[in-house]
């Protein structure tokens, strides 16, 4: 029988989904009530809210929202077939128009059973995530809101510190700001209607992360003219920094990193690009190394056959090309 994929959202998001392919057609939540699989892709809120509606109904349910615990309890209290999930993956965007049929490729995505998870629905949600490119990991709901606590939700709160403390300097700041206060803020300016709700869904957790960073900040404030302890701390960063998981590859299929030095000039991300691009070589994950404002390293993961590939369109380009 031929799939069939149903949205569920306000007429003008559903009509432009319909235009980008992300769905067939506009349903109800009544009809989805029949189907094999609901995706609820909501603000937390609205992902509780939908429960209620979508119940009672035997169909596999599973949702996307930031934090695990609240939801999982309330579908659970509903004796749903649930399982929970989380994507790690994104951005500061949002909206459908933002919406790319590769965001969850090599992607860790959280699925949070708990002992009243039914065996086989966990293993259907699982197997869709594969299918999404992403990679399942299991992990209890508290101990997912713990992690995202400090991994995500505290980083948001920095982001948006930040911004605050340099626009009440003076009101021109801002626009002095260089690369390394950009890459510490970018996610200031996520949606905020969504992070009003994802912080405070995750008050208590958040609330043990931010005294751990405020006793972090005061240590560190505590030493800043102690060079010796200083260099430790940055050490410490250093070594914490390698540690960071980035985009997760599929380990079906080797990948490497190729470190490519570029100039600081307009198009130079272009070129490297549209070269791989127009050679059909998929960049699986790509972020910048800043060495200085004028240069910087582009780190591209590809798949291994790739990136021997990559590497000599690189350098009959003129462009150094070296593996990590
Ligand atoms: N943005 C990210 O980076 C990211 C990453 C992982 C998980 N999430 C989670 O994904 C969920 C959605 O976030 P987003 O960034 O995609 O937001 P979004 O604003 O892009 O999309 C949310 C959509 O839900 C629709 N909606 C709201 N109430 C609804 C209802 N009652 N019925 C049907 N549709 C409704 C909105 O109209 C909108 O189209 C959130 O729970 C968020 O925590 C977001
Ligand atoms: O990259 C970003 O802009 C994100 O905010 C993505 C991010 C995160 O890493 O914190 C944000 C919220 C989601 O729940 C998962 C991923």
């Amino acid at each position: 029988m031929a799939r069939e994929i149903l949205g569920v959202d306000r007429p003008e998001v559903l009509e432009e989904a319909v235009r980008l392919g992300a769905i067939d057609r506009p349903s109800t939540l009544k009809e989805v009530r029949e189907a094999d699989l609901v995706v609820l892709a909501a603000p937390i809120s609205r992902i509780r809210e939908l429960l209620r509606k979508l119940s009672p109904t035997r169909a596999l349910i599973t949702d996307v929202a930031s934090t695990k615990t609240g939801i999982v309890r309330e579908a659970e209290q509903r004796g749903l077939r649930f399982v929970g999930g989380h994507p790690m993956a994104g951005s500061q965007l949002s909206g459908v128009t933002n919406a790319r049929p590769d965001l969850f490729r090599g992607a860790r995505y959280f699925l949070t059973p708990t002992e009243h998870t039914d065996p086989e629905a966990y293993r259907e949600v699982s197997h869709f995530v594969q299918r999404l490119g992403a990679i399942p990991t299991a992990v209890a709901p508290e101990k997912h809101d713990l992690l995202m606590a400090t991994l995500s939700h505290l980083p948001h709160l920095m982001a948006a510190a930040l911004l605050k403390v340099a626009s009440d300097i003076s009101p021109e700041a801002l626009s002095f700001a260089g690369p390394a206060f950009r890459d510490l803020t970018r996610v200031g300016s996520s949606n905020p209607s969504l992070w009003a709700d994802i912080l405070a869904e995750n008050a208590p957790a958040l609330g043990e992360a931010l005294g751990a960073f405020a006793g972090a900040m005061a240590q560190l404030g505590s030493e800043i003219q102690d060079r010796k302890s200083m260099e430790r701390r940055f050490q410490e960063a250093r070594e914490a920094y390698e540690a960071l998981g980035g985009i997760l590859v599929d380990k079906r299929g080797e990948s490497t990193e190729l470190a490519v030095p570029v100039e600081n000039r307009p198009g130079v991300l272009a070129e490297v690009t549209t070269l791989l691009g127009s050679n059909s070589i998929n960049i699986l994950d790509l972020y910048v190394r800043h060495s200085n404002t004028e240069r910087a390293a582009l780190v591209l993961t590809l798949n291994s056959e790739d990136a021997r590939k990559a590497q000599s369109l690189l350098h009959a380009a003129g462009f150094g090309a070296e593996p990590l």
